[in-house]
């Protein structure tokens, strides 16, 4: 793993992994997100055995690869596991792959089949995640949905699981947590609204259109706070300040953590993210989300009423908005329900199929 969403969805796997009497787990951290991984790790008593430091000042995606590759097959070499696991679309998970296929190792991946169809959007992860499938032994698929996108690609029906995600299983443990923390201070009766904005299509003038419709609701709406858990990226950082940094009701904090997140899941009334994971824990707390992207590969959650695609443009988030702060309808028109991730129990199929597919199912017994 490489990054704070590879940490949060492989966590529970790497548990439910670590109490099966045949299984010997080493967690890998690439270091790719190095500061921001070990902390959500520590959230969940994990440790990771080896780790690389990949990271340069200004590195291409491309030197980081190379850089990802040449650290990785030193130590599958030495290490060589029975079988590899990485979450999701990130630079790490391609290196893993793709270092898996060069020493003949068989590769799972976790939270496999999510597309757009648009090999430029998300950039590079539309990429990442269709060779990692292409180089895959088992696919861990979150919804049907994913696992249809796979037999389109002519992956084997045989090798497509769908387990969920295990963001439900790390959301719902953690949510039930009794030493949960309070979420953000807010005037009594306000409504919030939590905000995150991280990926690379946000910047520049993306990002700042998004500022200008929050900057709006704040103006238009007296009763309504925003909490934005900023992103420790600096350029993002240089958009937002000056446009919300002096805004009364707009709380720009630093990155919070898993716990704390969780609280202001629940403490808000509405998410506005381009965040994959807040896309799939939010509809698990009953939450509405606006995406704030111009496409999504969490179809689902769209089709079924739990999330709105409203992109970047001031006017179409400032009008969506404001019809939802305005609609007297409970949930505000969204559907509440169960997700369509799972119910917190992908670790356990996880753990379960690679059990089978390694031919040691029979120890589990019991
Ligand atoms: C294209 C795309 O959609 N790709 C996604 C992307 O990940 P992402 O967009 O989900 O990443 P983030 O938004 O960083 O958050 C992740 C977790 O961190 C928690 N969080 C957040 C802010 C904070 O202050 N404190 C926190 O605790 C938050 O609740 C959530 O659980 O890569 C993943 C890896 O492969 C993919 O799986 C995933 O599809």
């Amino acid at each position: 793993m490489g990054t704070r969403p590879e940490a949060v969805k492989m966590a529970p796997v790497i548990t439910a992994l670590r109490q099966r009497p045949w299984a010997r787990v080493s967690v890998l951290s690439t270091g790719q997100h190095r500061d921001m991984i070990a902390p959500m790790l520590e959230i969940f008593g994990i440790t990771p055995d080896l780790a690389l430091d990949v990271m340069r000042p200004g590195q291409s995606l491309a030197e980081l690869t190379a850089r990802l590759l040449q650290g990785l097959d030193p130590l599958l070499a030495r290490e060589a596991p029975a079988l590899l696991l990485a979450q999701g679309d990130t630079t790490t998970v391609l290196a893993t792959a793709m270092a898996a296929f060069y020493r003949r190792i068989p590769f799972g991946h976790v939270e496999a089949g999510l597309r757009t169809g648009d090999m430029a959007y998300p950039f590079p992860e539309e990429f990442n995640r269709v060779t990692a499938a292409r180089i895959a032994a088992l696919h861990f698929a979150p919804s049907a949905g994913a696992r249809e996108n796979l037999l389109r690609e002519g992956i084997p029906p045989d090798r497509v699981h769908v387990t969920g995600n295990p963001v439900m299983d790390a959301l719902l443990q953690v949510a039930a947590r009794p030493d949960l923390p309070p979420g953000h201070p807010a005037a009594p009766g306000a409504r919030m609204i939590l905000l995150t904005i991280h990926r690379r299509e946000n910047t520049g003038a993306a990002l700042e259109g998004i500022c200008r419709a929050v900057a709006a609701l704040h103006d238009r709406f007296g009763d309504v706070e925003f909490v934005y858990p900023m992103h420790p990226n600096p350029a993002l950082r240089a958009v937002v300040r000056p446009l919300l940094g002096a805004l009364p009701r707009v709380h720009l904090i630093e990155a919070v953590d898993y716990p704390r997140m969780a609280a202001l899941l629940r403490q808000c009334s509405l998410v506005l993210t381009d965040s994959g994971g807040l896309q799939e824990e939010a509809p698990a707390l009953g939450k509405p989300v606006f995406v704030l992207r111009a496409e999504t590969e969490r179809p689902e959650l769209v089709e079924a009423g739990f999330a709105r695609l409203v992109g970047h443009a001031t006017q179409a988030i400032l009008d969506g908005v404001s019809d939802f702060l305005t609609d007297p309808r409970p949930g505000g028109g969204f559907a509440r329900g169960a997700s369509p991730y799972g119910d917190g129990q992908a670790a356990t199929r996880i753990a379960d199929l690679c059990g089978s597919f390694l031919g040691v199912e029979a120890c589990t017994a019991g």
